[in-house]
Formats: structure tokens, sequence, C-alpha cells
């Protein structure tokens, strides 16, 4: 299938010199969530402010829909909504006439009807009459939401949709999400909330110092890239890991109380087996084993810093 968002060989170097983005190659499938995740700086805004037409790119094309964001920067647009990071909007206006001049500003008919959907599907439509700046900070993101999507775009930028956000709402809002996958909207989402990305996301993409480092369907990832831990609380501490067991390399936490055996999903797996025979040889007893994969956060942190 064709990809909805195609980004070919993408670069920024801003007016100070500053290369944000270095030839990044993206295509974005057609109804899912995507996840960008990247440290601070790491050109994620300005990736996606190229992709919306905010910002020009200094080298490389992107297509969204099928439209050219250049020749074609009108059909683009509109196939486009952006829920920046920072609410900005007119606090005067009353929520319904903010929505409604959203979707006017791309040309499109009035139709109060779609309008009233969006607003009930946010939870917003026993607000349509307040003024913006009467609102709570929630709300007022849950504005911008529906002013990114008054013009029906087919493809949904949320650049830190939950940025100070509490948790309720947090998750109020994956589940408004993922109903707009199901409306056959695709997402793409930035986020420092690596929890989100692991809940939501179908897809990861990595940016750090302006590279794509890593693209991966996050099940797949997590699979690859998840350490697995097994922790045995031993029955009596050891002063030091047995050099019968030298093959494992095994940690010992510093009270001698747990042996700790770190492996990968791939292979080392079926190790632990031979691993618990030589203990029992050894006679080194166990109370209790527990196991532990890492989260994407583990994966993301080793990742940034190269290691993985
Ligand atoms: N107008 C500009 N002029 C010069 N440098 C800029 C400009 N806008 C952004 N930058 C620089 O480009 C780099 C990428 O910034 P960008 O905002 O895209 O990062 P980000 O990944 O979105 O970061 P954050 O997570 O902090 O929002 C940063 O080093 C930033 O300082």
């Amino acid at each position: 299938m064709q990809p909805v968002v195609s980004v070919k060989n993408l670069s920024k170097t801003y007016a100070s010199g500053f290369q944000a983005l270095k030839h990044i190659d993206l295509d974005i499938r057609q109804g899912e969530i995507f996840a960008l995740l990247g440290p601070n700086g790491a050109g994620k805004t300005t990736l996606i402010s190229i992709i919306c037409g905010i910002v020009n790119a200094s080298e490389g094309t992107v297509m969204a829909d099928g439209h050219d964001i250049r020749d074609d920067y009108r059909a683009a647009r509109g196939k486009i909504g952006l829920v920046p990071q920072e609410i900005s909007t007119d606090m005067f206006e009353s929520v319904w006439s903010s929505v409604n001049f959203s979707r006017g500003l791309f040309g499109k008919p009035a139709n109060p009807a779609y309008i009233e959907k969006i607003l009930r599907d946010l939870s917003l439509w026993e607000k349509r009459d307040s003024r913006i700046m009467a609102l709570s900070g929630g709300m007022k993101r849950r504005v911008m939401i529906a002013k990114a999507l008054s013009h029906e775009p087919r493809i949904l930028f949320l650049d830190e949709p939950t940025a100070g956000v509490d948790v309720d709402l947090r998750r109020g809002m994956w589940e408004m999400v993922r109903q707009l996958r199901e409306n056959g909207v695709t997402i793409i989402l930035t986020t420092h909330y690596i929890e989100e990305a692991e809940e939501m996301a179908d897809r990861i993409g990595v940016i750090n110092r302006g590279e794509i480092v890593l693209i991966e369907e996050k099940t797949a990832l997590m699979e690859k890239l998840g350490k697995k831990q097994l922790t045995l609380e031993l029955q009596h501490p050891l002063s030091a890991v047995p050099a019968a067991l030298a093959h494992y390399r095994l940690d010992l936490s510093p009270d001698g109380c747990k042996l700790i055996y770190t492996f990968d999903n791939e292979g080392q797996r079926s190790e632990i087996a031979g691993l618990l025979r030589l203990l029992s040889e050894n006679g080194i007893e166990f109370k209790d084993l527990q196991t532990s994969q890492s989260s994407l956060e583990d994966i993301f942190v080793s990742l940034v810093r190269g290691d993985a």
C-alpha cells in the first residue's frame, strides 16, 4: 500500500547554520499510529513543521496523501491536521466559533453536524458557547484537537499531546486517539512519555541529533531489544558468583542475596534450565524467582546513548 506520508532525503539547516535534520527518510502507513521519540532538540518538531508546511526544508521532498507539500501545498495541507505543542488560539472566542472558523480556513463548506460530532466526541459539546479562556487546561487542549480535526484531515499530527496533562485525562486522550484511528485517521505523535508510545503506537521511530536511528514495529522492537532478567532470591547469601557458574555471566546483588541472569529473547532463554540444574548441582538453593522485561524506556535510553 502507498504510504500516506512519504519523506525522502529531508534535511534542514536553520539560518543560524544549525543542521536540525539530516537526510531523513520516513514512510507513514495508512491508518497506523506512529510515535516519534527523541530527546530534547532531536528534531521532532522541525520534522513535523516541515511536513505541515510551516517550516521550509533545505533539501528533500514530502508527499502527503499523494500531494507534494511544496508544489501542491493547499491540497497537501488540507489532508493534514496539526495539534501543536503550544496552545495557540484566540482565547476570547467561543469553542464553537473557533472550531468552525478553523474549518473555514481550509475552504471547506460549513458542516455544523460534523463540528457537533467532534465536539461531542471530545466532551466539549456542553462547553460550545464558553470562551476558550474560561476552560481548564485539559479542555483547551481538546479544543486544539477539535480545531485540528475541523477540516476532516486524513493525517493527524499530535506534538506532545499529553505534556502536562494529568493521568486521567491522558488515558482519555489515548482512548480518543484510538477512536480516531478506527475512523481511518492516520496518527503521528511525538512524545516524551515513553509509556505513551508503548501503550498506543503500532510503530516507533527514534530520532536523535537530526537522524532517524530506528524505525520498527513496537512489538518487534520490544522483542528484539527487550532484555529480560531472571532474578533468583537465594536461601543463603553468597560472597561471590561461584566459578562453576561463570559461563552464565551472572550478577550478584551487593548483599549477596540475589543472583541475576540477564538474557535476550532470542537464544539465551533456553539456557535457563541448564542454569537452574547447575545451581542445584552446586548446592545453591533459592527461595524465589522472578523475571522482568525491559520497558520501551530502557530500550530508548540505551539507543540514544548508542549502546543498544
Ligand atoms: N528557528 C530555529 N533556528 C535555529 N535553530 C533552531 C530553530 N528551531 C529549532 N532549532 C534547533 O533545531 C534543533 C531541533 O529542534 P526541534 O524543536 O525540532 O527539536 P525537538 O526534537 O522537537 O525538541 P523538543 O523535544 O525539545 O521539543 C534544536 O537544537 C533547536 O535548537
